[in-house]
Parts: structure tokens; C-alpha cells; sequence
């Protein structure tokens, strides 16, 4: 049976990365998608702009909804204090499976919980059954549709406190207008855009950075 291209991307790295070298796990993934196969990484463009909001909230505890490879797990837990931790929720058991390994093979494996299943499933769950109290950084980057009701439900489990953040990738491509109306015109958010270019292309993409007042 012929390989995925998320498969692909994971043999290039295990043939090409240095094991436990997260730096070098990131750029052989970015050579792979950039020269050969496209694939909807958060890049390493977008992911400056990543590492920047990760430092300035400097997270205990970070929720990523859209693991896909693990890039941008591998691209946030590289950055956690000692002790903090990422939960990163992936719906595509196929996805998931490339993850745990891109993860493992990173060597971050000790900073990251990989949740398999829908985000409106394993959100409910975190406090009890995650043991979480609240979030300190959110990464939205799974699907467009699920950003308002995830983050609606985020608020609703009470996993948000004064000055959790969250940042939203591909907010102009594909684009999450219907989002970006939400979270622009709700109080409880001090909203801040910042424009990019969609992973590996020319292409104009932006993310929001949105800051939880309580
Ligand atoms: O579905 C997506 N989830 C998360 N991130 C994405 C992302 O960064 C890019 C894209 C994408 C971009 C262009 C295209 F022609 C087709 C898909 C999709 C997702
Ligand atoms: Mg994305």
C-alpha cells in the first residue's frame, strides 16, 4: 500500500534530522515541504511568529488544537520552562500516529500529551480528567469552522484566565472571517493581528493573537 505524504515528511526526517534535536527536526521539515511536498505545517515564517507569542506568555500549561506532523508541538514545547507542558489534540488517527513519532524523535516526548479525538469531545475533559486548572497559552490550527465554538467552549469549561492566550493560524488563508468577527468584537478579547504568508508560499496569510481579559 503506497505511503501517505505525511509519512513521507516523517522517513525524511528520521533519515535526515538529528534524533533529539527539535532545531533540526523543524528545518528538515521545512526543507521537505518547501522543496518537495507542500504541507499545512504552521512554517517557519508563521512559526517566528509562533515562537515570539510562546516566549512572551511563557506557558505552564498550553493546549495546540491541530497536532497534524507535530511540527508546531515540537516548534512549542522546544520553548517550555522546565515542568511546563503541552496537551495537543489531534482528530485523525493517522496524523496522530505521525505525530507521536515526530515528537518522540524530537525528544520532547516528556513535554507533550498527545490527545487523540474531536476538540469539542477532549476540551470538556481536560480539567477533570486532565487534571487542568487553566490555560495559559492556546494554539488554534486545526479547522477553520471549530476556532468560534472551541473557543466559546474553552470559555464555557472555564479553562481561560485573565491574560490566557490564544493565537490562531491561517486567520486570511484558508481564513477564519467568521472567527475574526467574533473575537474582534467580543470585550472579553484584546485582539492583535499579525500578517504573514500561508506556510511554504507566496500565498497572504495572517494569525490573531487574542488575550483573555476574564
Ligand atoms: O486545515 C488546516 N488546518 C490547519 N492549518 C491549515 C493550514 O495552515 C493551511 C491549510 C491549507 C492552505 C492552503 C490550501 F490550498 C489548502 C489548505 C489548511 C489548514
Ligand atoms: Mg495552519
Amino acid at each position: 500500500m503506497n505511503q501517505s505524504k505525511e509519512q513521507r515528511i516523517l522517513n525524511f526526517v528520521l533519515q535526515n534530522a538529528v534524533r533529539g534535536d527539535p532545531c533540526s527536526v523543524l528545518d528538515t521539515i521545512d526543507k521537505y515541504c518547501s522543496q518537495k511536498e507542500w504541507a499545512m505545517n504552521v512554517g517557519d515564517e508563521k512559526g517566528l511568529i509562533l515562537d515570539k507569542t510562546v516566549e512572551e506568555a511563557n506557558p505552564s500549561v498550553a493546549l495546540e488544537l491541530g497536532t497534524y506532523c507535530g511540527y508546531s508541538a515540537v516548534r512549542i514545547a522546544r520553548l517550555l520552562k522546565a515542568g511546563a507542558y503541552l496537551l495537543t489534540v489531534e482528530f485523525n488517527p493517522e496524523f496522530a500516529a505521525i505525530a507521536k513519532q515526530m515528537i518522540e524523535f524530537a525528544g520532547v516526548q516528556d513535554k507533550v500529551k498527545l490527545l487523540e479525538g474531536p476538540s469539542e469531545e477532549i476540551i470538556p475533559q481536560l480539567k477533570k480528567k486532565y487534571e487542568v486548572d487553566t490555560l495559559d497559552f492556546v494554539f488554534l490550527d486545526h479547522w477553520k469552522d471549530r476556532y468560534t465554538p472551541d473557543t466559546i467552549l474553552l470559555q464555557e469549561c472555564n479553562l481561560l484566565r485573565k491574560g490566557s492566550v490564544l493565537l490562531a493560524d491561517n486567520i486570511i488563508f484558508p481564513g477564519a472571517p467568521e472567527f475574526l468577527n467574533y473575537i474582534r468584537n467580543n470585550p472579553h478579547f484584546q485582539c492583535t493581528n499579525y500578517p504573514s504568508h500561508l506556510e511554504y508560499m507566496k500565498v497572504v496569510d495572517a494569525m490573531e493573537k487574542a488575550v483573555f481579559l476574564g
